[in-house]
């Protein structure tokens, strides 16, 4: 008789908040290239083994038009044209000619052959160059079947899962189908890498980094997910199934006012990207706008968009938060977000290159007409408009920054402090700059020296680490100072926990995806600015961001009563 192994629990970083009880599914490994020059044995039979990938092709086809038939609109046509591809009798003809000339074994040939369309496209440019990608996933899906494998990509099943890897690149999360995939659960990965950032906007609750985690599961193992404990409980028992079902039952909405347990006013504001999520966010009641991300409009283009086009795009944010503040960020081109006629491709280490701000003493022109752009649609609509530029890193660029405001009648105009520079010298800055904004993803980046896309360096990307901690102090104390208000508007502020350390540090308003709104709001509601200030002090003398996590964490009981 089978006994039900005991409950385990794996520690991770909790990334986005929310419970989840489900079955895992594990995440496919992805298919390697099978070593060049694999021949078949000489006496084996070439004819049965180019068979094995005609019929390969049918089934990879099959599986793929299969999925097109249950998908919808643009997943649909996608689908059925990579089913096409799969079938495509020339990439089947070439590798049965590789396996029947060059005795390659059946894999081999179908990657080269792959290899061989693939590079024909790309010649070609434009649209067909863009088909490189479908050719490269039917390859990988014809190998997987060659070699006995799961097929790559997010498996597909009828019921909810919890999706577990070893990571999860940036564009499976953006397209992942959140009816069916609950939650997220990784043994790799960090808290600022975009992977984290997508779960969090898209309100997929996640645990990065639990070590081994995939190691340990099975498909079909239950699952507890907890995305704001940072836990992955195997094999729960029925009290712990019972508990975590009932706390991800509470569905809770904020009110518009933010706000501590003893009435001090915190803003809780929101980050967006295109403009069209603007309405999502008035929606969810944010008190503004926190961080206006621009760059949506500039992303995958020759050239920066016209003056009209950009007016369009920020009135729309700005009619969404009519007579309220909304905090436009100017273009922030580089390192993760390159923009090829703004910055080099050749630079060796672009987070420490020309980004941000810095793009503007070569192209000052891209810089004017953004701000241009940003004075008519203010005039136009009633929202308050703050101006801030990105990558500020010496008092004399934000002097100039805010010299270059005024000069478009734009006069509430501040800085991102996201260098240690910037933290250090805020009061300085602070003297020129109207107000702050943290960005800790990049502080944090900064701070610890570590690549925030870099996974092999994620475990050191926490803005709990004290040392961020001391430079969003820092910056506090420039603040107050100069009587300047300091908010925070990188990841860390939609982590309810953070956000009461941070509030106790002294910012006065918090930035986050909509979707975090509610439960910031919430724990803040129940902590008093004291408690916060209180949290804040060992958060600081912590020595390492665990450290620093876990006291706050053990000190706010109100976490686990909302199931946070
Ligand atoms: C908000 C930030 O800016 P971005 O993530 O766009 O670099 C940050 O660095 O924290
Ligand atoms: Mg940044």
């Amino acid at each position: 008789m089978s006994s039900t192994p005991p409950p385990t629990v794996v520690h991770g970083l909790g990334v986005s908040p929310g419970r989840v009880v489900a079955p895992a599914v594990l995440m496919p490994s992805p298919v390697t290239e099978p070593p060049s020059g694999r021949r078949l044995a000489p006496n084996a039979d070439h004819a049965a083994a180019a068979e094995r990938i005609s019929q390969a092709s049918e089934r990879v086809r099959a599986a793929l038009d299969e999925a097109a038939d249950s998908a919808t609109g643009d997943a649909a046509d996608v689908l059925h044209a990579t089913a096409a591809i799969a079938a495509d009798p020339t990439l089947v003809a070439d590798a049965v000619h590789r396996v029947m000339d060059d005795h390659l074994v059946p894999e081999r040939a179908v990657w080269e052959a792959a290899e061989e369309v693939a590079a024909q496209f790309a010649a070609l440019g434009g649209l067909f160059a863009e088909r490189t990608r479908d050719i490269h996933d039917v390859r990988d899906r014809l190998v997987a079947d060659l070699t006995g494998r799961p097929a790559p990509g997010v498996p597909q099943r009828d019921e909810p899962f919890v999706l577990v890897a070893v990571d999860l690149a940036p564009a499976v999360v953006a397209t992942l189908d959140t009816d069916r995939v609950l939650a997220i659960a990784t043994s790799a990965g960090g808290p600022t890498a975009h992977t984290a950032i997508l779960a969090r906007a898209r309100g997929i609750p996640a645990v990065v980094a639990a070590r081994g985690l995939d190691q340990q599961v099975t498909d079909g193992d239950l699952l507890v997910v907890d995305g704001g404990a940072g836990t992955v409980t195997l094999h729960p028992d029925d009290e712990q199934v019972a508990r975590a079902k009932a706390l991800a039952a509470v569905e809770r909405t904020f009110d518009g006012d933010g706000r501590t347990a003893d009435g001090r006013r915190v803003e809780l504001l929101a980050n967006v990207g295109a403009p069209a999520d603007a309405e999502a966010a008035a929606a969810a009641r944010a008190q503004g706008v926190g961080l206006f991300r621009t760059e949506f409009e500039f992303l995958d283009r020759d050239e920066a968009p016209g003056i009209d086009e950009q007016v369009s795009a920020y009135r729309q944010v700005f009619a969404a938060f009519a007579g309220r503040k909304v905090v436009i960020r100017t273009l922030d081109a580089g390192a993760d977000k390159p923009m090829p006629f703004l910055t080099s491709d050749d630079e060796a280490n672009p987070a420490l290159g020309v980004r941000g701000l810095r793009t503007a003493t070569a192209h000052p022109d891209v810089l004017e007409d953004q701000l241009t752009a940003i004075a008519r649609a203010a005039e136009a609509e009633t929202a308050d408009v703050w101006v801030m530029a990105p990558m500020v890193s010496t008092v004399a660029e934000a002097g100039d920054f805010v010299a270059r405001c005024a000069r478009h009648g734009l006069s509430t105009a501040g800085v991102m402090v996201e260098v240690p520079s910037a933290a250090l010298v805020a009061d300085r800055i602070l003297a020129h700059a109207a107000f702050a904004s943290i960005g800790t993803n990049d502080l944090t980046q900064y701070a610890m020296a570590a690549d925030r896309l870099l996974g092999a360096v994620a475990h050191l990307s926490d803005a709990w680490h004290p040392a961020v901690l001391r430079l969003v102090a820092e910056t506090c104390r420039g603040g107050a100072a100069q009587g300047r208000p300091v908010g925070v508007c990188g990841e860390a502020a939609a982590v309810p926990a953070l956000a009461v350390v941070l509030v106790g540090l002294g910012v006065s308003s918090l930035s986050m995806t909509p979707r975090a709104l509610a439960d910031v709001a919430a724990v803040l509601q129940a902590t008093t600015s004291q408690e916060c200030a209180r949290l804040a002090g060992l958060a600081l003398a912590a020595e390492s961001a665990e450290d620093a996590r876990e006291t706050v964490r053990a000190a706010l009981p109100v976490l686990a009563e909302l199931g946070l």
